[in-house]
């Protein structure tokens, strides 16, 4: 995030904080005129469950603004009323007095003098000091250190060819002044380089560092540790096992860092507050400030978790996140209640309501954003597990299709233009046989990763079958599908593989045709099947366009 932008989420949180400010004033003053009323004996029979209830919205709140001796000193107040508040019969007037004595009305009298107390330098007040991991680079440049400039070029070439856009540099200071940020792996080539030139940890947003060694001892591999770098592979290494690795590095490094949360809470300031510092933090927010949206919000925003008020007017917590859970469709979405309630007895009770997990209010703004993007990278992992497949970690078939059927309404709706394609790899029954099931592994994780590197983020590529794909191309021509597909077609045949002493490439035929031409997704997933078909007819290593038009445009090799 921008200086800019990071400036501006520190203006709103004051601006949030003063709204707050003037909000507690009234509060208080409010609770204070009550509290004079019930001393002497003048209260309806809910009067002291809403002053209670009024303390425990400050006791929640307030920390979270920068108040955190008000926050205290709200709790202990509302701790002394919850029993009035809980009484199953209506309170008699001694027994009230007896807790709202005088010393009581003097500690509400004097809550309005915290106000003052402002907390928030020890706290995190303003949004620059946030930590920011929300931007990843988009582009793959690896950056590349060897002594050896013959080898640095053979890295080069062989990283090309997986879609990574690598650069060789002589030393690791060169490597520090390029700019990191925009850097998705460096890869150095022994310990010594890393120690002697650069201190790791003196860089921030530092990419994924990966250490070719000569030696593969105890104590260097500690060294390395030692020096922050993330992965090892010992030499001569092999570039598809290469290629591979950082691309595991690189997508952990990047969904450690993101997440869609949704904040369910009926407090608009303190809703504000928590969005802001969560997007501050680089993930994504749905704001729901009334509990009766949560149906319509969760199925438009899909979020990795809930963090939802316990208390919001007369809807509760437990009851929504129980309600939720009626959907088959919600049942594994991790629900956290954010709550100033700390009593264990009632988190535990709420938590079997279908709730997963509490953090107490007040939270630190630092605790939060942490607490929830841990939260958030563990359920996209569990999601991960259940959507993806588990060698390339491209979509399953099944989630691959629906994907696809949703672009192919949104085409059919919006009028625009899309591209599905099947790929198979050629002739790969041969390469099981030939070099062993492990090479042929190998040569699957290579065309996901190729798949991932040369196509957008927004672009559908699922794993259909054994060794066939298909993929969806949002927003996209035939014509410029079709130079994309050449394209990869082109680097597949060109990476070259290892099997024990024997080097050998493989082939690409992909079919495709334009997905809004077809009456379903289905009919346009058969097309493209039937394209590939021609294609392997045809000699294979190519591309062949189908549909109605169907014209074999170019065929590589
Ligand atoms: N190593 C490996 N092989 C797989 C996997 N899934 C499927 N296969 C193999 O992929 C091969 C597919 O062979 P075929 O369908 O005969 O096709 P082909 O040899 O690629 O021939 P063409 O498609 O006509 O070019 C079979 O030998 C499968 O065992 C996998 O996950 N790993």
């Amino acid at each position: 995030m921008s200086e800019e932008s990071l400036s501006e989420v520190a203006r709103k949180l004051e601006l949030l904080k003063l709204r707050f400010k003037d909000k507690a004033t009234k509060d208080i003053g409010l609770l204070q005129q009550a509290i004079d009323q019930f001393r002497v004996g003048r209260f309806g029979p809910n009067d002291v469950a809403a002053a209670y209830h009024s303390l425990h919205r400050l006791a929640g709140s307030a920390g979270s603004f920068g108040y955190l001796a008000l926050g205290e000193e709200a709790r202990a107040l509302e701790v002394m009323l919850k029993p009035l508040a809980e009484a199953s019969n209506e309170v008699a007037p001694e027994q009230v007095q007896s807790v709202i004595d005088e010393a009581f009305a003097w500690r509400v009298a004097h809550l309005i003098d915290f106000l003052s107390l402002d907390q928030a330098v020890g706290q995190r007040a303003a949004a620059a000091s946030l930590p920011v991991n929300g931007e990843m680079a988009t582009e793959s440049c690896v950056l590349i250190v060897h002594s050896d400039p013959d080898r640095a070029q053979e890295l080069v070439q062989g990283l090309e060819l997986h879609g990574f856009a690598p650069l060789a540099l002589p030393t690791l200071q060169k490597a520090a002044e390029y700019g990191l940020s925009d850097v998705t792996a460096l890869i150095a080539q022994d310990t010594q380089i890393l120690r002697d030139g650069w201190q790791l940890e003196s860089i921030s947003d530092t990419p994924p560092v990966i250490s070719l060694g000569a030696g593969d001892s105890f104590d260097e591999r500690y060294a390395l540790a030692e020096c922050g770098v993330d992965g090892f592979l010992g030499e001569p290494v092999d570039i598809p096992v290469l290629a591979d690795y950082m691309e595991r590095l690189i997508t952990e490094r990047e969904e450690s860092g993101s997440g869609r949360v949704m904040i369910v809470d009926d407090d608009p300031e303190l809703l504000e507050h928590y969005g802001l510092v969560l997007e501050a933090g680089g993930l994504e927010v749905w704001r729901v400030n009334d509990p009766a949206d949560i149906l319509t919000a969760l199925s438009e925003f899909r979020p990795d978790i809930v963090l939802m008020d316990v208390q919001m007017g007369k809807y509760r917590g437990p009851n929504l996140a129980q309600m939720l859970r009626f959907e088959p469709g919600w049942l594994g979405l991790p629900i956290i209640y954010l709550s100033s309630e700390d009593d264990r007895e009632f988190q535990v009770e709420a938590m079997a309501k279908g709730g997963d997990d509490f953090l107490t209010k007040p939270v630190s703004d630092d605790f939060l954003l942490r607490a929830v993007t841990v939260r958030c990278y563990r359920a996209r992992q569990l999601d991960k597990l259940a959507s993806r497949d588990s060698l390339t970690g491209l979509l399953k078939h099944s989630l691959a299709k629906s994907e696809i059927q949703n672009e192919h309404a949104r085409c059919r709706r919006r009028g625009e233009q899309a591209v599905v394609a099947m790929l198979d790899l050629d002739h790969f029954k041969q390469v099981n046989d030939r070099f062993g099931h492990r090479a042929g592994d190998l040569v699957i994780k290579g065309l996901a990763n190729l798949l991932r590197h040369q196509l957008r983020k927004s672009d559908v590529i699922g794993r259909y079958g054994g060794e066939e794909f298909v993929v969806a191309l949002p927003d996209c021509s035939v014509e410029n599908a079709q130079r994309i597909m050449q394209s990869v077609c082109k680097h597949m045949a060109g990476i070259e593989f290892h099997s024990d002493d024997q080097e050998f490439t493989v082939t690409l035929s992909v079919g495709m045709v334009p997905l809004q031409d077809f009456l379903t997704s289905d009919d346009a997933i058969d097309a493209a099947d039937q394209a590939l078909y021609q294609q392997k007819q045809a000699g294979r290593n190519g591309v062949w366009v189908g549909g109605d038009k169907s014209e074999r445009v170019r065929t590589l090799g």
